[in-house]
């Protein structure tokens, strides 16, 4: 596995050409644009800059003073990232991070140029043109070796595989226990998709240490991908994962078992769900009332938490949870801070995606776990920014629709499904 160094926290001042900076993708808060130019400076590396909904930009305000909250922001996010969440789950997973500075004319003729590429439901956020400083990463779809071989192509499949466990929260009332049966994304489902566009996709096989199921799970993300999987082949996106054929040859059956020996060596997901559990151990709503607590006694502020708080909240997790085993956080006797900034930690973990990128499909069918060598291959997580702590009665709220809108279409306890651990 090829590893990056990280903290390289130079700011950049270099010339920007919007036509060298092909659109990859976006969620929710970011794009993402690969250079395709010859500055080698950045080629083989991604620009990933803010959005925001298009009326947002009608509060104008960029000066020195903007600036200097912008620096903090990013180096805030940055260190959260290798100090907080690589520190959980493993600092080799975290991608450096560099910055440039973009103009509004640069970022204005991006907005154009993508326009015709971004995906319709996007449509009403696009590229933040405020924003002064730009977030360069490597670029995960491209070449594993500096020189590619000819004809060499590298598949890169990026996973966002949500929630993988289901709650041991004692503090779930009865109206909601199918929290304990059913998992979140499966409920999701019927709050999201229509019943022609609803996935089989259950996370907790593809969290699971089982071969057969993480394969099962793949293949069911790519009859349905939703946003939970991309492939790219040589920078380009697929739109499908059955798609994936090279000369010809259809290749998904092969890389479903490739992806499948990456995960469980790596040991990522496994890794992924106990953290996620474990730092969510009370459920939404067993930590709702102790936010309420801890905001009326003035523990915690109206402002979000600092980097600070977040290291602290790490290592508080790993005190308690090395006093009492893998207890619950009940059983952990943790304050009411600790329990807000654990679940929050938690809902980052349930929210990034996991990018693979490998160059040879193995030729010979490998369908188990220890059947063939890996091929070389570079894993990252992206997506790690801090979840924010104004959002606590989204999640309280979102969650409880969730639940309703399952229950509601599934009455019958003999019908509702039964997700495995
Ligand atoms: O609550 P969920 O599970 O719908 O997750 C949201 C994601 O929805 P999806 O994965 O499609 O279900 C949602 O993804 P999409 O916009 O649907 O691609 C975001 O990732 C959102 O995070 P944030 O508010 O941008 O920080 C995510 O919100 P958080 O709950 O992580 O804050
Ligand atoms: N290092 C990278 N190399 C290649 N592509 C990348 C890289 N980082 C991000 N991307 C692409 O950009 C997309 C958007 O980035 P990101 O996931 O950070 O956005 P987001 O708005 O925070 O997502 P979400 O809505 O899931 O919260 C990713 O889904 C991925 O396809």
């Amino acid at each position: 596995m090829d590893s990056y160094t990280n903290r390289d926290e130079e700011l950049e001042h270099t010339h920007l050409d919007p036509h060298e900076w092909r659109y990859i993708c976006e969620g929710n808060a970011k794009v993402a644009f690969a250079y395709t130019g010859s500055d080698l400076q950045f080629a083989g590396w991604v620009l990933r800059l803010n959005k925001c909904f298009l009326d947002d930009e009608n509060e104008v305000s960029s000066n020195q003073d903007t600036l200097l909250k912008e620096i903090e922001y990013l180096q805030k996010n940055n260190t959260f990232e290798i100090d907080v969440i690589g520190s959980l789950i493993g600092v080799q997973y975290i991608l450096p991070q560099r910055s440039t500075y973009v103009t509004h004319i640069f970022l204005s003729q991006l907005n154009e140029l993508a326009a015709s590429t971004r995906p319709s439901h996007r449509a009403n956020t696009h590229i933040d043109t405020r924003q002064q400083i730009g977030v360069l990463v490597p670029n995960m779809l491209t070449s594993l070796a500096p020189t590619p071989a000819p004809g060499v192509h590298t598949i890169t499949v990026e996973l966002k595989p949500k929630w993988g466990f289901l709650t041991k929260s004692t503090l779930i009332s009865d109206k909601n226990s199918i929290k304990r049966r059913v998992c979140r994304y499966c409920m999701h489902q019927y709050t999201k998709h229509d019943a022609d566009n609803r996935s089989t996709f259950c996370p907790l096989d593809l969290f699971s240490d089982d071969y057969k199921r993480v394969v099962y799970a793949l293949d069911c993300l790519a009859l349905s991908p939703q946003n939970n999987i991309r492939v790219f082949v040589g920078g380009q996106i697929l739109s499908a994962p059955l798609q994936l054929c090279l000369e010809g040859v259809p290749l998904w059956d092969k890389l479903k078992h490739t992806l499948a020996r990456i995960i469980l060596a790596e040991g990522i997901l496994i890794k992924l769900k106990h953290l996620q559990s474990s730092l969510d151990s009370l459920d939404i709503e067993g930590v709702f009332p102790r936010y309420q607590r801890a905001v009326k006694s003035g523990t915690l502020a109206d402002e979000e938490p600092t980097l600070n708080d977040w290291v602290n909240t790490v290592a508080e997790f790993r005190r308690t949870n090395d006093i009492c085993g893998h207890a619950n956080g009940s059983e952990r006797r943790i304050n009411d801070k600790q329990a807000v900034l654990e679940f929050l930690l938690s809902t980052v973990l349930k929210d990034i995606s996991i990018m693979i990128a490998v160059e040879q499909i193995p030729s010979q069918s490998a369908s188990s776990r220890t059947a063939a060598e890996l091929p070389k291959y570079r894993i990252a997580i992206v997506d790690t920014e801090p979840k924010k702590l104004s959002k606590m009665s989204v999640y309280l709220e979102r969650y409880q629709r969730i639940v309703s809108n399952y229950l509601e279409s599934h009455p019958d306890p003999d019908k509702q499904k039964h997700c495995q651990e």
